[in-house]
């Protein structure tokens, strides 16, 4: 599967411990925390985080799938989690953080 053009679907599963390794490795960056995938971003400064938030809207709203996001002066933090899931990790949390890492907004 391209992660890069994949889409999110409604309805999926949990994935298994062994799929959750395999999409992390796919991932650099990328952690799993307290049942999350969680993605940390560093920039100069507060304009390019909100920039990037705002990108990440974007995604979220293309596929309705919807990270929680921390922003402070010179850092994002994104939490994929998929709600109808019971907040475990699904395929959705791993397609829409791959195309977060892909945003040119994510390497300024
Ligand atoms: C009705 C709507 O599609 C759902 O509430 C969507 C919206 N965004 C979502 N975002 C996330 N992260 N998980 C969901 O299960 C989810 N569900």
């Amino acid at each position: 599967m391209n992660l890069l053009t994949a889409r999110c679907t409604a309805h999926a599963p949990a994935l298994s411990a062994e799929e959750r390794d395999f999409y992390l490795a796919e991932l650099p960056g990328w952690a799993l925390e307290n049942g999350a995938l969680v993605g940390r971003f560093g920039f100069d400064n507060f304009r390019e985080v909100m920039d990037f938030a705002n990108a990440v809207a974007e995604v979220a709203e293309m596929h309705d799938h919807h990270p929680d996001l921390a922003l402070s002066y010179r850092q994002a933090e994104v939490r994929f989690s998929t709600h109808s899931a019971g907040h475990q990790v699904t395929l959705n949390d791993v397609i829409c953080a791959a195309q977060v890492s892909h945003l040119p907004e994510a390497a300024p």
